[in-house]
């Protein structure tokens, strides 16, 4: 298989891999290419096949140009204590906790390949079990309904550096400009900026100052927001690890706890989150969040490695 090795480029707060010699053997690897409101992840299935290298390999497939082309690569794996276990890896290499676009076509990919043919899937994360509810059209998932878990407030916990026992509203500043941030954990780290039309932010510039901003010590995840009416939000995010995606299933989450928190909408009631790439449906409660949105396949293939 061929090598990556990490390079971190001069001046760059972002980290990239660069290809180096393979040593001539080859795998060929079945994968299949899937979305959830445009976020889209190549897709492989470890029941059956041996990989190794999981991020210099999400590197690589992911790359638009030079791989299969994705905002990252999730392994659906065995799992002793649930229906299967999932592992995400963003473009860059680093893996993520948890992922809400990707859990939901895990969901539908256990269930159309016939791993478990269940209306209730268990699906195992490095943020703990979800449990995924699926709605079938035509003998194939064409929704899928999860359970989150409880949205984690506290600072240390997200991780985020400020004191108290949330972050609700609290002014930074990055580059001169200052900004009101409110931080949640979904499993995985976001910071949500409610403000104007995010069609308007330069997210390119902006979005890795936030990502590597020095109150963040395991780099986040950011959600600009505008609220169209109390049960509806515009969002656009900038991703930990793969930069502006069409959405992001936790962040549309976090922006839904947020938005609560901030008295733009209500625990408890459907919370519609527009996406660039789809729309999601998030409802909050103390014990739980829950997100509805679609899963689709787009195609499949095989990739030698
Ligand atoms: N797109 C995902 C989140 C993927 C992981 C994230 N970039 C992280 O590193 O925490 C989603 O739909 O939730």
């Amino acid at each position: 298989m061929n090598q990556y090795v990490r390079k971190a480029e001069n001046g760059s707060p972002v980290d990239h891999y660069e290809r180096v010699a393979g040593n001539g053997k080859k795998q060929k690897i079945a994968f299949t290419k899937m979305h959830g409101c445009a976020n889209d992840y190549v897709y492989i299935n470890c029941f059956d096949q041996d990989i190794e290298n999981h991020a210099e390999l999400a590197v690589w497939l992911s790359d638009r140009h030079t791989g299969i082309g994705g905002d990252g690569v999730i392994f659906i794996c065995p799992s002793e204590i649930a229906d299967a276990k999932m592992r995400m890896f963003n473009l860059d290499g680093s893996e993520g906790m948890m992922c809400g676009n990707g859990v939901r076509c895990v969901a539908k990919f256990v269930y159309d390949s016939g791993i478990a043919r269940k209306d209730v899937l268990h699906i195992e994360t490095l943020s703990g079990i979800k449990i995924c509810r699926v709605t079938v059209e035509n003998g194939e998932v064409a929704a899928v309904t999860v359970d989150m878990g409880k949205a984690e407030l506290a600072p240390e916990k997200i991780p985020v550096l400020f004191d108290g026992e949330s972050v609700v509203s609290r002014e930074i500043e990055v580059l001169g400009e200052p900004y009101a941030v409110t931080c949640v954990s979904m499993g995985n780290p976001h910071c949500v900026i409610f403000g104007g039309d995010p069609d308007f932010i330069d997210l390119e510039k902006i979005g890795p100052y936030f990502e590597h901003f020095e109150k963040f010590p395991e780099r986040i995840n950011t959600e600009f927001i505008q609220v169209l009416d109390d049960h509806t939000l515009k969002m656009r995010v900038w991703e930990r690890g793969s930069g502006e995606t069409m959405a992001c299933g936790t962040g549309a989450c976090a922006s839904a706890v947020a938005a609560c928190l901030n008295g733009f909408c209500q625990k408890g009631e459907d919370i519609r989150v527009r996406l660039r790439g789809g729309e999601l449906v998030i409802r909050y409660t103390d014990e739980r969040v829950q997100m509805t949105g679609n899963a689709d396949t787009v195609f499949t293939g095989v990739v030698e490695i």
